[in-house]
């Protein structure tokens, strides 16, 4: 749109528009009467609009005519400037041209400028311009773009109200002064001047970016507290980066070609997303600890300074300052950012994967023995305890006890350590205490399936250390941190974890102290450790098979205990032995007739540390709540019509041929178990009804022929590795059910072939003690409580079918 009339557009303020109505000569800045600027500022105007259609249109490249005419002299003249203005608008009452653009013309005279009073953007980039004076009649000016001329004047005109970006770089400042009168100020570009000093920018209250690249400074200053976002000081002398401390809101920053040689003074200013740095001095990798705190920082540039010769330059700068994106104009990648952390922070569990990987490479480089003791069942782990929470909390006297208590089939799994004995602590007993060249020695024999660094000293569980307890036929019992649990999950073994962790820390506390061998950093690194061990139970489901509180040790001890019968299926025998008579003689209980559960002696506590009774640990199999569930079931399902004696005697001739088939008639190296309970439970249900008795399999109808860990494991049956104490998978069932549908699914014979079936962690699939040798030792000391369990050795499949034999109803028989 065209202004056509020759009145004035609008009025103009009293102090711009007195020189405009006077037409000065160039360079003057005289005052005049407002009513006299009238003709004079609107033929100029009017002449500017005849020429102007198009917004934002530059001198350099539609005006020759004008070039040649400035070429001359060098001064603007109102002709050229009504060519080079733009963008019509209102300002006031009026309607003016806002922009002008003259760049590249070798302007040196632009005093014409004076009349021209409702400019607010006004680009004079590429001349050599000196004078800007007339630039204090422009009261409205927000942009001043001056940059590449010759001024030499520190922003010597009146300041316009509203100026907001002010560019002078290339130019020939020597000294900043004071800019208090320009308080719109938000941008200003001094790039390449002699600057050597950063001043008058105190009540700048709004510049947020300033540009002082190529100057000469040397040191930061007179920035505090501005509310700058954006700072470059590129390519000035600056040796530090101290004097940006108050910049709470740079978000921004350029340093590049400096001799900086540290990042401090960067902590503070929070905001910081961008650093460069190129081309400094920085040498140290430790310098990242003054941007670690910036959480925003996602691109620093490092590049062309010491620091990138440091060996492990790049994964150390990824490691700790994870939040980076991009590094030294690089994307950081996502796998960097992971071996980074693997490199200088591993997880446990990596630290665990290479612990196995190291012992493992070891031990195959020696003279593979067999471990026969400890190998595996096709089903079932060798059955080993690992009691596992944070120092001190009772796991190694708990152990203790426990291999004393149930000594029959525990025994303590003694680890090596390079600590010295604690008083009281005897080698061999405890530990085996070993020198540090010792314990490296064992390591590169691969004497270990675990090790662990705690707190300075080594601690490493052998593989000798097991068979010790298996060749006994005995399980193995030992006590480990977490770092010990995670590593022991990469070996063949699939142990029984459980965590004892304190609940109530002053208790804790207190007990440390009493201990007398902790400092106080000490108990506190131990107490911050129950931290983890709650973690990883939280985070990791089923990593623990049991959690049981340990502030009451007496109670843990007893809750451990019936777990670890459970576990070895000591009592559960006596109940599968009570259902399997009552089938046999058709006097299974009815629901409301089911013996009570007794109530668990201590609480096991769920993932999230609630009591076990209102938790998911009512799920699990070890918990008496949840067992009760399933005898009930199993009592429902038994008082149903059961099978006919010759139907049962068909089902087992079958199964037996499906076993075979799967594995094979010999039996494996479990075979002479301590298959205990079941055997003798199997035994005595032989003597009572013999006419059920047509192979290996016991003929109870079924729920004796569950429970039985048969030697390993799969020898007993497809039905096996079925977990008993999951009401689904019971073969009990089979009782209530027609014949066809006992017959094996696809599915269970799946089961039994597949190795990988259902196995820890949370399988619960059931351990077998390995074979007990003949001439084995007696256990050092017998249950102190009286137990129906046989009180010496466990006795050996033929002896227990001798004892069955001669007494079927005997305690023994009872309870195994
Ligand atoms: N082979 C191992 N792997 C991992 N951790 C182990 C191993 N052997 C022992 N530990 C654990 O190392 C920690 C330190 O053991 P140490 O015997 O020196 O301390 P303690 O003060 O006696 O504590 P605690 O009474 O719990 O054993 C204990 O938590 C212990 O269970």
């Amino acid at each position: 749109m065209k202004e056509t009339g020759s009145e004035p557009l609008s009025e103009p303020p009293e102090e711009a528009s007195s020189p405009a109505s006077e037409a000065s000569p160039p360079g003057s800045v005289g005052a005049a009467p407002s009513a006299g600027r009238t003709r004079t500022t609107c033929t100029a105007e009017l002449e500017a609009d005849e020429h102007m259609e198009v917004k934002q249109v530059t001198l350099c490249s539609r005006s020759a005519e004008g070039k040649l005419h400035n070429k001359r002299d060098g001064v603007l003249t109102a002709e050229m400037v009504s060519k080079s203005v733009s963008q019509l608008g209102y300002i006031g009452t009026g309607r003016h041209y806002h922009n002008l653009s003259l760049h590249h013309h070798d302007l040196r005279d632009i005093s014409v400028l004076c009349k021209y009073t409702y400019l607010q953007k006004l680009e004079l980039a590429h001349n050599k311009i000196k004078d800007l004076s007339c630039v204090s009649h422009m009261p409205y000016l927000v942009v001043l773009d001056a940059s590449h001329n010759e001024i030499s004047d520190f922003f010597e005109f009146k300041p316009p109200k509203s100026l907001k970006e002010v560019n002078f770089s290339y130019n020939s400042l020597t000294k900043m002064k004071d800019l208090a009168a320009f308080s719109s100020l938000s941008k200003l570009d001094l790039d390449y001047n002699n600057i050597s000093e950063i001043a008058g920018l105190e009540h700048c209250c709004m510049l947020t970016h300033l540009s002082l690249a190529h100057n000469k400074i040397s040191k930061i200053s007179g920035l505090d507290n501005l509310p700058l976002t954006h700072l470059c000081l590129k390519g000035n002398k600056l040796e530090n980066t101290e004097g940006l401390e108050s910049l709470k809101r740079l978000r921004f920053l350029d340093l590049c070609q400096n001799g900086i040689t540290s990042l401090s003074g960067l902590q503070s200013s929070h905001l910081l997303g961008t650093i460069n740095l190129q081309k400094n001095l920085i040498n140290e990798n430790e310098e990242w600890k003054h941007i670690r705190d910036l959480l925003l920082l996602r691109d620093l540039n490092l590049k062309e300074n010491p620091v990138q010769d440091q060996p492990d330059y790049r994964p150390a700068i990824i490691f700790h300052l994870q939040h980076l994106s991009v590094l030294d104009g690089e994307t950081v990648t996502a796998e960097e950012k992971v071996s980074s952390i693997n490199k200088y922070d591993p997880p446990m569990n990596v630290v665990a994967a290479r612990e196995h990987m190291t012992h493992l490479v070891y031990q195959l480089m020696q003279p593979q023995v067999l471990y026969d003791s400890t190998l595996p069942g096709a089903d079932s782990p060798y059955p080993m305890l690992v009691l596992t929470g944070p120092q001190g909390c009772g796991k190694r006297e708990l152990a203790h006890r426990l291999c004393q208590e149930i000594s029959q089939y525990f025994a303590y799994g003694i680890c090596h350590t390079t600590r010295g004995p604690y008083y009281g602590e005897e080698n061999g007993t405890d530990y085996h205490f070993v020198s540090e060249e010792e314990f490296q020695h064992m390591i590169l024999m691969g004497k270990f399936i675990q090790t662990m660094q705690y707190r300075g000293h080594n601690y490493g569980l052998s593989r000798d250390a097991i068979e010790e307890a298996a060749r006994e036929g005995l399980a193995c019992c030992v006590h480990m941190e977490l770092e010990g649990v995670f590593s022991l999950k990469n070996t063949c073994f699939e142990p029984r974890y459980v965590l004892l962790i304190p609940t109530m820390v002053e208790k804790y506390i207190q007990h440390l102290k009493c201990r007398g061998l902790y400092t106080p950093a000490q108990i506190d690194a131990a107490v911050s450790r129950i931290e983890l061990y709650a973690n990883t139970n939280r985070q990791r489901p089923g990593f623990f098979d049991n959690v049981i509180p340990c502030d009451d040790w007496e109670e843990a001890f007893q809750t451990l205990r019936r777990i670890m019968k459970e576990y070895l299926l000591l009592e559960e025998q006596q109940e599968n032995v009570d259902n399997d008579r009552a089938s046999l003689h058709n006097t299974s209980p009815g629901v409301g007739e089911e013996p009570e559960e007794k109530a668990p002696s201590s609480v096991l506590l769920s993932a999230t540390e609630t009591p076990a009774i209102c938790s998911p640990t009512a799920l699990d199999p070890s918990n008496p709540a949840y067992r009760s569930y399933c005898t009930k079931i199993r009592a429902e399902l038994l008082s149903q019509k059961s099978p006919a004696p010759f139907e049962l005697a068909s089902i087992r001739r079958r199964e037996q041929l499906v076993r075979e088939a799967v594995v094979g008639r010999s039996p494996g190296v479990y075979s002479q178990l301590f298959k205990s309970s079941a055997q003798i439970a199997s035994s005595a249900l032989h003597n009572a009804d013999p006419d059920t008795c047509d192979d290996s399999s016991s003929d109870d109808g079924g729920s004796v022929a569950l429970s039985v860990p048969s030697s390993a494991g799969a020898l007993s049956g497809f039905k096996e590795p079925v977990d008993i104490s999951l009401p689904e998978q019971s073969l009990d069932t089979s009782k209530g059910q027609p014949v066809e549908a006992q017959h094996p699914t696809t599915n269970e014979l799946a089961a039994v072939v597949s190795p990988t079936s259902e196995r820890r962690p949370g399988s619960n699939v059931k351990p077998i003690l390995p074979p007990i040798p003949t001439g084995r030792k007696t256990p050092v000391a017998p249950s102190p409580t009286p137990s129906p369990r046989p009180k010496t050795n466990t006795p050996t499949t033929e002896e227990a079918k001798t004892n069955a034999e001669r007494d079927p109803t005997s305690d023994q028989n009872k309870e195994m």
